[in-house]
């Protein structure tokens, strides 16, 4: 198990006794680390189901599962490999009665928060507003404040008001049995402090948390941490302060200053080799990020040779730096035998909209690519349809789900209908699934809607018990799809869309949900929010209570064999041999600043702050790239219909390339074709891939 580790890796692998803080830069084998440790652990003795790890992304977990199985086998899967939330997901769903939550509590999406809070503010709000409370909601469930606490410190009448509004949304919450995604970390939290009892099981059944991406936890998600593993503190946790880019989300570096305060006996362990990069990639990024205070020292240095110098790409327009970025993609390929697979080049970006031109130009040369960490598959209506009614199957208390499923497909059931439902409901303080069943509904509404009602609680009733039977993957399909032509979701979906080619897709959508579902109740797959693992059949029941989890927290993610298009925050952790930055531009990389227009002397200290943040943001797209990094800006950008003239963001100029060589010249790279694809006729039929590591 030692190959594959430098000295200062084995160390921190090794030391088991404590705390231990593994402090370095990119590339320099953070996140080996912690696989090897899982491994080490389980090699002294440790029972595989005592180990957690926590990891940023489900992506991310699903690679490390993978990694822990390659270096000690099935026993991986016992490991608890997941995000904070994934995390939290378990502990309320083992632990949530204390806190008068049942096991099939709800997770609501984004879009269910939003419809909560305008109602419960009277529902005059516009969606716009709505979202404004969510944010600072969000924001304060992230500072571990319940509504109190929120109240207390508000800043001024608009914020008492949010706070008040808190209390009323955090009520409903409570009475739909569902949760929001930052109740899975404050609800755990509240769990371990509040309950000596569950404190003491969990610490006892941890006998040692990992933690990657340290940099990026939030202060809730630390002292969860800390009282995850109490005092004896069997920790390790792993970091970059350069690569700290959550900030804008409540992550906070003082989690970093905290630990050796908090942990008298911490063993900080610095890395300093890079594995990842080539010297020239490492030099620019070294340089980008030089001016940012230091935390810590740390110095990385890269064996890999000095490798090809970075690109600079001017372009014209976006259009035109779609076109060089798919140019590129296709010479690499050339120049190479065989050709490096589509997977091994990355085009990232600082925001989600900038992707489009890439997709368009992609798309007409025939590239295949994904967008990664853009709208989910479960992001999609059509399958947040389905999701509803599996919600509704688990949880009958779940009104956000119960009003989704009951209007799609729409069953002749009138809003009249609806908001008396709703306001008995209230009155009688149930659930509107629970009121359909209420003899005093008669009085309530007229017989004809109370029948429909009626009719619709029936039919839940029904699936339910119809899925509890159904197990394995081929009754599971054959169930499903009786389910959707029961309730004619096709015809819904052809009725709601103009165009039968979207329909049609949308469509195709839903069956490859079914079957995806199907395969997982015949016990196929794991994914990184379901932590335990699915080796058996499973009831289709027990299959939908799991997909409703992931349907807000995880991404389907299949390995394919595509050119990624990704944002820079989504990239974290991960490393491709090609990578493309594009639009990097003043205003997009750095983001608009307030008061900073780049000359300035003086700028407020927010916004310093901003810019070291968007330096970081720089940082970790350079040291994504293994072999090859082009960086591109354009001359001119959109900025709303209008096209304005715009500069190369100063981040450019900090990597300190020499301007002769680091501009890409046409002329240059047909002479190096030349080159390569006569070397490539030397060699002829024995060449190996350069790509194939
Ligand atoms: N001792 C080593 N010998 C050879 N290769 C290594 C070693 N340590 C790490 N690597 C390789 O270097 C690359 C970077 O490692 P890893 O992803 O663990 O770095 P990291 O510090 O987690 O990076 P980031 O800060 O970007 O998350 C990986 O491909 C990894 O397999
Ligand atoms: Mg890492």
């Amino acid at each position: 198990m030692a190959h594959g580790l430098n000295l200062a890796q084995l160390q921190a692998v090794h030391y088991t006794q404590g705390p231990c803080l593994v402090l370095a830069g990119a590339g320099s084998g953070k996140t080996r680390v912690i696989t090897h440790k899982i491994a080490r652990l389980i090699e002294t003795g440790m029972a595989p189901r005592k180990i957690a790890a926590i990891t940023f992304t489900n992506k991310a977990a699903s690679e490390m599962r993978e990694r822990a199985k390659s270096l000690i086998g099935r026993q991986a899967k016992d490991v608890l490999v997941c995000t904070f939330h994934a995390l939290g997901v378990k502990m309320v769903r083992e632990d949530g009665h204390v806190l008068g939550l049942k096991p099939q509590f709800s997770i609501l999406d984004s879009d269910d928060v939003v419809g909560i809070l305008k109602d419960a503010a009277g529902g005059t709000a516009d969606v716009a507003t709505a979202r404004q409370w969510q944010w600072t909601i969000s924001k304060w469930k992230n500072m571990g404040l319940d509504y109190k606490e929120a109240l207390a410190q508000a800043a001024d009448d608009n914020e008492r008001a949010i706070a008040v509004l808190m209390q009323r949304y955090d009520e409903r919450l409570t009475a739909y049995q569902s949760v929001d995604f930052d109740d899975l970390i404050g609800m755990p939290l509240r769990l371990l402090r509040d309950h000596p009892e569950v404190r003491a099981k969990w610490q006892t059944n941890l006998g040692h948390v990992l933690v990657d991406e340290y940099q990026d936890t939030n202060a809730t998600q630390y002292e969860l941490l800390k009282l995850l593993v109490g005092e004896r503190g069997h920790l390790t946790a792993v970091g970059d302060d350069d690569q700290s880019i959550y900030g804008w989300r409540g992550a906070t570096l003082d989690n970093l200053k905290k630990l050796p305060v908090d942990y008298p006996q911490l063993k900080v362990i610095k890395l300093e080799q890079n594995y990842r990069s080539t010297s020239a990639i490492l030099r620019a990024a070294n340089n980008v990020i030089q001016p940012n205070p230091k935390l810590f020292p740390k110095t990385l240095f890269s064996e890999l040779g000095e490798g090809e110098p970075v690109r600079i790409v001017d372009c014209d327009s976006e259009e035109h730096e779609a076109e060089r970025a798919v140019a590129r993609i296709l010479s690499l390929r050339a120049a190479a035998n065989p050709p490096p697979d589509w997977k091994n080049f990355a085009i990232l970006y600082r925001a989600n909209h900038q992707a489009k031109p890439f997709e368009k130009a992609l798309r007409k040369a025939n590239v295949p690519y994904k967008v990664s960490g853009g709208t989910s598959f479960f992001d999609r209506a059509e399958i947040r349809d389905l999701c509803a009614w599996f919600r509704l199957w688990i949880n009958n208390d779940d009104d956000p789900a119960f009003l989704r499923a009951i209007t799609n497909p729409k069953r002749g059931i009138g809003h009249t209908t609806l908001g008396r439902l709703g306001e008995f409901s209230k009155a009688h303080r149930c659930s509107m699934f629970g009121a359909l069943f209420n003899a005093m509904l008669e009085d309530a509404m007229p017989a004809k809607g109370r029948e429909s009602l009626l009719e619709f609680g029936r039919y839940i009733n029904d699936l339910e018990y119809r899925a509890r039977q159904t197990r394995g993957a081929e009754e599971s399909l054959a169930f499903l799809l009786d389910w959707l032509k029961e309730i004619g979701y096709e015809q819904h979906l052809y009725d709601a869309e103009d165009s039968e080619k979207v329909a049609a897709a949308r469509w195709t959508n839903v069956l490859e949900f079914c079957d995806w579902m199907a395969q997982r109740a015949g016990g196929q797959t794991t994914t990184a929010a379901d932590t335990t693992t699915v080796s058996e059949s499973k009831s289709l029941l027990e299959v939908s209570q799991t997909i409703a989890l992931l349907s807000t927290i995880s991404e389907r993610e299949k390995e394919q064999d595509m050119v990624i298009l990704s944002t820079l925050h989504a990239s974290k952790g991960l490393e491709w041999p090609h990578v493309m930055l594009i639009g990097v531009n003043e205003g997009l990389l750095p983001f608009k600043l307030d008061d900073d227009d780049g000359r300035q002397q003086k700028v407020s200290d927010d916004t310093a702050q901003r810019l070291q943040e968007e330096r970081r943001l720089m940082y970790v797209g350079i040291t994504r790239a293994q072999r090859s990094l082009a960086v591109s800006w354009t001359k001119r950008r959109k900025k709303g219909r209008e096209l304005v003239s715009a500069l190369p963001s100063r981040f450019i100029a900090e990597m300190g390339l020499d301007s002769n060589t680091a501009r890409e010249d046409p002329r240059e790279k047909l002479r190096k074709l030349r080159e390569e694809f006569a070397a490539r006729k030397a060699q002829s039929s024995a060449a190996a891939s350069p790509d194939s590591n």
